[in-house]
């Protein structure tokens, strides 16, 4: 069985000045912010690490303070107030960078650590917009509100730091790398990891013995390994893959865009037991579907609902059953 990615396990004790940063930040406005095409980099980039456990200095006991009526309703305090804050989404809205048409027109989200949240809503109400907002894909441009992720301003960051700061995104449509092995993507990426880390980088020979186990855990062969990333892979294969990268580099906060599409019942079972055997109290997931079955295999303890670019509702499984059994008209009466 694989061990866990020593980024899961690393933490440090908050610091003076990130206290004061983040603080600045959870409580001021931000100011607008383009992310630069120039500042996407390459899918290496943005999968190149987590290295920094960037200190987290919020208790979810004090942010619950700011969340909504519906949100207090979803979170009882007994059973998150001792949490530790990972990521709050204030007012948050954005526009499609070419066209300025506005996606998402206010999004509030409160995760804390160790809790699986998922978001589910109409095709075209901008879930996925949110992820990638999320991550720094340069498609949208930020124009209000606040992402503060460890305490640290997530739109102060290019996406390489996002991620070497502990978030993970899978793509609904996982991107080809002609030229480069999965096995050299992934060494390299857990790499630059490890050098961030000031550990010693991994040899070829090392880094399979590290990987081996978690091929296992995906149910893929090793040829896989060996295959360069993506190409010519089936859709299942490549959601497997998605998740085999972040079994390898691990994350604080794995965002996960429709895992299940196109995985068929024993893929769907192999990606969801390989995701809970990444959960751990300190990380959290947040999970894009449309369909019950996934959450039936990854548990998630908040689901929300969005609509028209906001989070309209936030409650717990019985949401996606009732929205399972009756569609979204339902919503309203929920
Ligand atoms: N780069 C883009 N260029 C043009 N339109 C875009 C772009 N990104 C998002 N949109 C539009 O924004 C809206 C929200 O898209 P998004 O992919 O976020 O929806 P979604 O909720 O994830 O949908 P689905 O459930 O179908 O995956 C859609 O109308 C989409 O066409």
């Amino acid at each position: 069985m694989a061990s866990a990615p020593p980024s899961l396990s690393t933490a440090r004790p908050p610091t003076a000045v990130s206290l004061h940063h983040s603080r600045r930040c959870a409580l001021a406005p931000l100011p607008s912010c383009r992310i630069q095409p120039s500042s996407h980099g390459s899918l290496p980039a943005l999968r190149s690490g987590l290295l920094r456990s960037a200190p987290i200095v919020s208790r979810c006991a004090v942010v619950r303070a700011a969340l909504s009526t519906a949100d207090r309703a979803a979170t009882p305090a007994e059973s998150r107030g001792d949490k530790e804050l990972l990521l709050e989404v204030k007012g948050l809205t954005a526009v499609i960078a070419e066209t300025g048409q506005e996606i998402l027109k206010g999004v509030d989200l409160t995760i804390c650590e160790g809790e699986v949240h998922a978001i589910m809503g109409k095709n075209g109400s901008g879930k996925s917009t949110f992820a990638k907002v999320l991550v720094g894909h340069p498609d949208y441009e930020v124009t209000g509100g606040s992402m503060i992720f460890k305490g640290e301003n997530l739109l102060e960051m290019e996406p390489e730091d996002r991620s070497l700061a502990g978030l993970f995104m899978s793509f609904q449509s996982p991107i080809e790398i002609p030229g480069v092995s999965n096995a050299d993507f992934l060494n390299m990426a857990y790499n630059a990891r490890r050098r961030k880390l000031n550990q010693p980088e991994l040899s070829p020979i090392e880094f399979w013995a590290y990987v081996y186990p978690k091929l296992d855990l995906l149910n893929m062969k090793a040829d896989f390994l060996n295959r360069n990333v993506n190409e010519g892979f089936s859709g299942g294969e490549r959601k497997r893959n998605e998740i085999l990268q972040l079994a390898v580099l691990g994350a604080e906060l794995a965002i996960l865009d429709e895992i299940d599409s196109g995985l068929d019942v024993d893929a769907l079972q192999d990606v969801a037991k390989a995701v809970n055997g990444l959960l751990t109290p300190k990380n959290s997931v947040l999970m894009i579907t449309h369909y019950l079955r996934l959450l039936e295999f990854i548990e998630p303890r908040y689901i929300h609902v969005m609509d028209n670019g906001k989070i309209v509702k936030t409650g717990d499984i019985s949401i996606a059953k009732t929205l399972e059994k009756e569609g979204f008209k339902a919503i309203s009466e929920i």
